[in-house]
């Protein structure tokens, strides 16, 4: 056989197996709305139907990992349903998602890594006016950073949570990667432009290359490529996205100092979220001002091996020197062993607040 020959017989098996796809793909995308039906018909008067089911997501993506034998690797197979059920999701209830923009943010990457790319994401200015989408109901979740690997906590999102009433339903990481965009030859280059967490984050980089280059952080890494765009002599820091929307070239890619750096990022609504079987909860504790008060929050955790995954102190703005502290752990508020948990810390606390059970990230 020739090689057109061989090409063509594997081309006819591909174009038959792919109609066999669509056709499934759209008998699924019928289930959905017939999902979407029956959660209209058992909403109760009053209340408003929730189409979106971050649990149910969750356990359809671990399923399809479990079960997935390659060639494609789990990931991989993963993000195709990712897409396959957003494009479902989108038919039961269009989706808007604000995160913290502006377009090319890391933020609206870690939007659509979790939702996939059937929302319609609307960029706010800052993560209060995230926050504020979500509550007025002009957006239906909202995603916000919360922690980065190398430069550490958000504050301005674990204080937005004291006065908020919005809800954590998930979490989602990304992989960060800076590069060094440019229209210019690299030489020319005589201020770069990113956020501070990113300038920080690459600090040890720029000193050896651009030692007596001035940085300027600015309020994200996508205001700082669409400045290079448009200022002589500047660079920015910034992402492959940003560098696509400001058509800049990566004249130093993965310029990070830490080549594991991971920034973590919560979604937010307004309803809880049901268990999944493999899920964290977030908490925040403020306990009396007193020696050995965090060890009294933190004893319980210990004595039941509840796995804690993550810990933040925080100054309480109701009085000097009282702190609040956030507390991520392992379980869901409704699981058996953790209700009497939460009871025990809640009475002990001064102030307590639930701040969601959500499921762990699955991609
Ligand atoms: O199972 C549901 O509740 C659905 O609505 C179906 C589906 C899916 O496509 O699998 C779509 C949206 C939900 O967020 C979860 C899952």
């Amino acid at each position: 056989m020739s090689e057109a020959e061989e090409l063509g017989a594997l081309r006819d098996q591909i174009d038959a197996i792919d109609q066999q796809i669509q056709q499934l793909i759209n008998e699924r995308a019928r289930c959905a709305q017939q999902v979407a039906e029956v959660k209209q018909k058992y909403c109760s008067p009053g209340d408003s139907v929730v189409f979106y089911r971050p649990e149910r997501e969750a356990q359809v993506l671990r399923k399809i990992m479990a079960r997935n034998q390659g060639p494609l690797g789990d990931e991989s197979m993963a993000r195709l349903f990712r897409e396959v059920m957003s494009q479902c999701l989108a038919l039961e209830e269009p989706l808007t998602v604000a995160y913290l923009g502006p377009e090319g943010t890391f933020t609206q990457q870690a939007a659509l890594k979790h939702f996939g790319h059937a929302v319609s994401c609307a960029g706010q200015i800052s993560i209060a006016d995230v926050f504020r989408e979500v509550e007025s109901g002009a957006a239906h979740f909202g995603v916000v950073p919360v922690e980065n690997s190398t430069e550490g906590v958000v504050t301005h999102t674990l204080d937005s949570f004291v006065e908020s009433n919005l809800l954590i339903c998930g979490e989602v990481t990304l992989r960060i990667h800076h590069h060094l965009l440019t229209s210019e030859p690299s030489a020319s280059v005589t201020r770069i432009y990113s956020h501070a967490q990113s300038l920080a984050q690459c600090r040890l980089w720029l000193d050896q290359n651009y030692p007596n280059v001035e940085r300027i952080a600015v309020a994200s890494n996508a205001e700082a490529a669409r400045r290079a765009s448009q200022e002589p002599g500047a660079a920015a820091i910034a992402s492959e996205a940003a560098a696509e929307l400001y058509a800049l070239k990566p004249v130093h890619a993965n310029i990070e100092d830490q080549p594991d750096n991971t920034t973590r990022f919560l979604i937010v609504g307004q309803q809880p979220t049901q268990s999944s079987g493999d899920d964290k909860t977030s908490i925040l504790v403020a306990s009396r001002n007193e020696p050995g008060a965090l060890y009294h929050v933190l004893e319980p955790f210990h004595r039941d091996g509840v796995s804690l995954t993550r810990i933040e102190t925080r100054p309480s703005r109701s009085g000097t020197w009282s702190y609040v502290f956030f507390i991520d752990f392992e379980g869901h508020r409704d699981d058996e062993r953790i209700v009497p948990l939460l009871a025990e810390i809640q009475s002990k606390a001064v102030d307590f607040k639930w701040l969601g059970s959500y499921p762990k990230a699955v991609l």
